[in-house]
């Protein structure tokens, strides 16, 4: 499988953060739209912030840059599937306005990562008669995104229900793979369980999503035993772009191009852009995967070509 097949995005989230609106305010559509072009990047996710889709699209058209997703917080066991349904329909609407592939979606009932809990010990747990719940929504929910022609990936996410890789099983194992699909983000996998190889290994052929997210290993450290919260952990630094924290990359990156994943790559690092320069941040990002992962897979297949 080539590198074409893959799309290359990078996430608002490190110039604003809908979780922290506040944060970097002052930086403009333009001004975020513009920066990714800079950095070399084919596109992002629709952030809180963004305007309606004809404005969007004439943004995005001036600058060649497609939408991958938006994210989705879910409510189907505290609100039940027909109000989730109802604002998923508008959801799906909106990002087929604007021509996406996926809404990301997250199941936010009970989930603390808005909160000043500690995301570390703290983490909320379905009761078995709601994940029933939950899956059957969600086969619900991922028809409703093919009308759409847009896939629903699952994200997985520290503070929620739907965190470790025993749960991401459970989820997997209970809906249909025909209508829901998972997206994988290194980052909150291996903040939660130390490891991001074995839900990749074990779930490759239902991932049709994938959010690069790196972390530093010394202030996750720190985070843990402090015991802060999600808002806290990543103001802190917790998370950082790929080529910048402790995750090896290229071994997930080989393992997806060895299973002929097809689709997004959204590089997502939330830090607070007062401390963390956005651009900068982006541009160090983009030398990594050129020089890592996009170079060492063409080298190779020179090497190979050469054998021959
Ligand atoms: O995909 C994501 C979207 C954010 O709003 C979220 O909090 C972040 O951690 C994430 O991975
Ligand atoms: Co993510």
């Amino acid at each position: 499988m080539s590198n074409q097949d893959i799309l290359w995005g990078i996430a608002p989230i490190g110039w604003r953060n809908d979780d922290i609106p506040e944060i970097g305010k002052e930086n403009t559509l333009s001004h975020l739209l513009s920066d990714i072009v800079v950095a070399g990047f084919q596109g992002t996710e629709v952030g809180g912030f963004f305007p309606e889709p004809k404005i969007l699209n004439k943004e995005l058209n001036l600058r060649n840059l497609k939408i991958a997703g938006k994210w989705f917080s879910s409510f189907i066991i505290r609100d039940g599937l027909e109000e989730a349904a109802k604002e998923f329909h508008q959801h799906c609407a909106y990002l087929q306005e604007v021509n996406a592939s996926v809404a990301v979606l997250s199941e936010q009932t009970y989930s603390i990562q808005g909160t000043e809990k500690n995301v570390f010990g703290e983490k909320p747990y379905f009761t078995d008669g709601e994940w029933d719940v939950l899956c059957e929504g969600l086969n619900e929910l991922g028809k409703i995104a093919e009308q759409y022609n847009l896939k629903l990936v699952f994200h997985h996410h520290m503070g929620t229900c739907v965190q470790t890789l025993e749960e991401i099983n459970r989820l997997m194992e209970n809906t249909d793979p025909n209508h829901v699909h998972l997206l994988y983000d290194t980052g909150h996998i291996y903040v939660s369980d130390g490891d991001y190889m074995s839900l990749l290994i074990k779930h490759i052929d239902r991932i049709k999503h994938v959010h690069f997210k790196d972390s530093r290993q010394e202030v996750l450290n720190q985070c843990k035993e402090i015991g802060r919260s999600f808002l806290q952990s990543f103001l802190n630094g917790m998370f950082t772009v790929p080529g910048d924290g402790c995750i090896d990359f290229t071994e997930v990156y080989q393992f997806l191009l060895d299973h002929n994943y097809k689709g997004w790559i959204v590089i997502e690092a939330e830090q607070d852009p007062a401390i963390a320069h956005p651009l900068e941040y982006a541009l160090l990002t983009r030398k990594y995967i050129d020089e890592k992962l996009l170079k060492t897979k063409d080298e190779s297949l020179k090497t190979n070509f050469m054998k021959r």
